[in-house]
């Protein structure tokens, strides 16, 4: 029970599905978004001639087409469903049907959070390397999952201090972030991108759980 209500901006839509008939869903849109994907990087590298990439583009408006025959307006929001589970698949950071979104795999780990990914030609910044922006999504997702499961509610970033120590080359990459402090609503997390290069950036952020998240006796 939180001492607030949620403010209007904040999308959210309740469905009636199950565990397993989302599992379904899931399984059918996640190829679709790694497939989005791939375009992008291939449409990067691409070296054909004029009439393939018209007949790409033909093809490209076609699927669009096919998408668009039903679609709901604005953003995804925060989907739930009467058992409890929640998902937002167009996190620009992690959503399932985000082909924007970075290819982050989440691992399991004692302390903290931690995922992987490797990046190719979409995340470019200097070349051959990550751009900076995304290194600042990922520091700033990674610890904002941590200070989310640390919290048990959605925190947001309130100041994100990153250092870039030497260029994050395309390829494999791990972000491991950690709570290192917590008061009431405010939590103190670092976080770490690393390459086989070493760390290549570290950051140090403060999270505040939501006001109206908040449970009474917390505020
Ligand atoms: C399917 C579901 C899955 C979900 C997965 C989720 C994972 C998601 C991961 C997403 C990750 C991505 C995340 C994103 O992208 S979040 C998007 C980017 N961030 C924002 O848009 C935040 C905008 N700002 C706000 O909403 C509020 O100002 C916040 C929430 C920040 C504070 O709110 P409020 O004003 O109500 O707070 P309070 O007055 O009760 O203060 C409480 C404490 O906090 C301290 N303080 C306040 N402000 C700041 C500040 N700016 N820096 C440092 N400290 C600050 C304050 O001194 C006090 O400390 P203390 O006196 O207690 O010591």
């Amino acid at each position: 029970m939180s001492n607030e209500q949620r403010p209007v901006w904040h999308k959210r839509v309740t469905e009636a599905i199950s565990a397993d008939e989302l599992a379904e869903r899931e399984a059918l849109w996640v190829p679709l978004t790694e497939e989005v994907r791939e375009l992008v990087s291939t449409a990067i590298l691409s070296e054909v001639d004029e009439h393939a990439v018209a007949l790409a583009r033909q093809h490209i408006r076609a699927a669009q087409e096919i998408l668009g025959t039903k679609v709901d307006t604005g953003s995804f929001g925060m989907h739930v469903n009467d058992e409890g589970l929640a998902w937002n698949w167009g996190n620009a950071a992690t959503g399932q049907k985000n082909a924007v979104a970075p290819p982050l795999c989440q691992v399991p780990i004692a302390d903290g959070v931690r995922y992987e990914a490797d990046f190719g030609a979409g995340y470019e910044g200097p070349p051959g390397c990550l751009h900076g922006g995304w290194i600042a999504l990922i520091l700033d997702h990674a610890s904002g999952r941590a200070a989310h499961l640390e919290g048990n509610g959605p925190t947001f970033t309130g100041t994100l201090t990153i250092r870039y120590l030497q260029p994050t080359r395309l390829g494999p990459a791990v972000a491991h972030a950690w709570v290192e402090t917590r008061t009431a609503n405010k939590f103190v997390v670092r976080c770490t991108l690393s390459t086989e290069d070493g760390v290549t950036a570290e950051s140090e952020g403060v999270f505040v759980l939501a006001r109206w998240a908040r449970k009474p006796q917390e505020d």
